[in-house]
């Protein structure tokens, strides 16, 4: 029988009770001082997991001091978003071993996971495979990584590709609008890939409120990330409140 790790089993547990809230850390964007700040007053208000990566080549010193910050501030499961083979810290708890199966670079669908696999082996990192998929505009990370974005008003088309992911062995399905997106992946395109998959769903890019985060719990995502609007909050307080509010949202909704 499939044995999962630690942070996913966590997740699965949850999520009998409860959606989730992550929250993703960018190390291009925060340092590891605001990073420590920002997890601990994440575990106070709830959120679930971190997530640490950004699409701009986070790696090396700068993404293990983040990581480190966080492990020492906090205690919910860091998992790693990498965005290449080079975004993994022996520091962090799990990784999702994404492949981004709408690129038009066969590197984001297989290349940099095999570039990446000695690394997740040696650290002992827990990989959770997850089948990733870019929804226009698809902001930084759609253009980065080459991506063909589904069109907001081709629900269907997403289905397809989140089923095939399932069918591929793929145990998470992420929609991503993009960081910074102004408006989050449609409702009815949440709707519609929640109907055909099994496995959970994430969605993130562009939610910002509790009236975000609501809709998009709603409207049947399990795991709500945000990034932005922490990260660009101004101060620890302002970010507090965002974060309370979202939080709200999407535990108001019955999993
Ligand atoms: C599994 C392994 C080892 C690698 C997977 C590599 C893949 C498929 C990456 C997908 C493409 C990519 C560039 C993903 C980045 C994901 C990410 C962290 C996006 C959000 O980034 P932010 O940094 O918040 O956005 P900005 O870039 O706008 O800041
Ligand atoms: O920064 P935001 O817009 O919250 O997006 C979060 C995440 O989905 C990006 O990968
Ligand atoms: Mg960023």
């Amino acid at each position: 029988m499939l044995k999962l790790g630690k942070v996913e089993a966590y997740i699965h547990e949850k999520l009998e009770r409860e959606k989730l809230h992550f929250v993703l850390l960018d190390p291009d964007d925060v340092s590891p001082d605001t990073a420590g700040k920002l997890a601990k007053m994440s575990e106070e208000v709830g959120v679930d997991a971190i997530m640490v990566g950004g699409s701009t080549g986070a790696e090396g010193e700068v993404l293990d001091n983040v990581v480190k910050a966080i492990k020492e501030n906090s205690s919910l499961p860091v998992i790693l978003f990498p965005g290449s083979h080079r975004g993994v810290s022996k520091y962090a708890d799990a990784i999702f071993f994404m492949s981004l199966l709408n690129s038009r670079n066969p590197f984001f669908i297989t290349g940099a996971q095999a570039l990446g696999a000695f690394t997740v082996k040696r650290y002992g990192l827990e990989p959770i495979p997850m089948a990733y998929l870019i929804i226009e505009p698809g902001e930084t990370v759609g253009w980065v990584s080459d991506a063909k974005p589904i069109p907001r008003h081709k629900p269907k088309i997403a289905a397809a590709y989140a089923l095939a992911g399932q069918y591929m062995g793929m145990r998470l399905v992420y929609l991503e609008a993009g960081s910074g997106a102004p408006q989050h992946v449609p409702n009815e395109m949440i709707k519609i890939v929640k109907a055909v998959i099994d496995v959970p769903l994430i969605v993130g890019g562009g939610i910002r409120s509790y009236e975000d985060a609501k809709e998009v719990a709603t409207a049947g995502a399990d795991i709500i990330v945000t990034g932005t609007a922490i990260e660009k909050a101004g101060s620890l307080e302002e970010a507090r409140k965002r974060l309370e509010n979202i939080i709200k949202g999407v535990k108001e909704v019955s999993p």
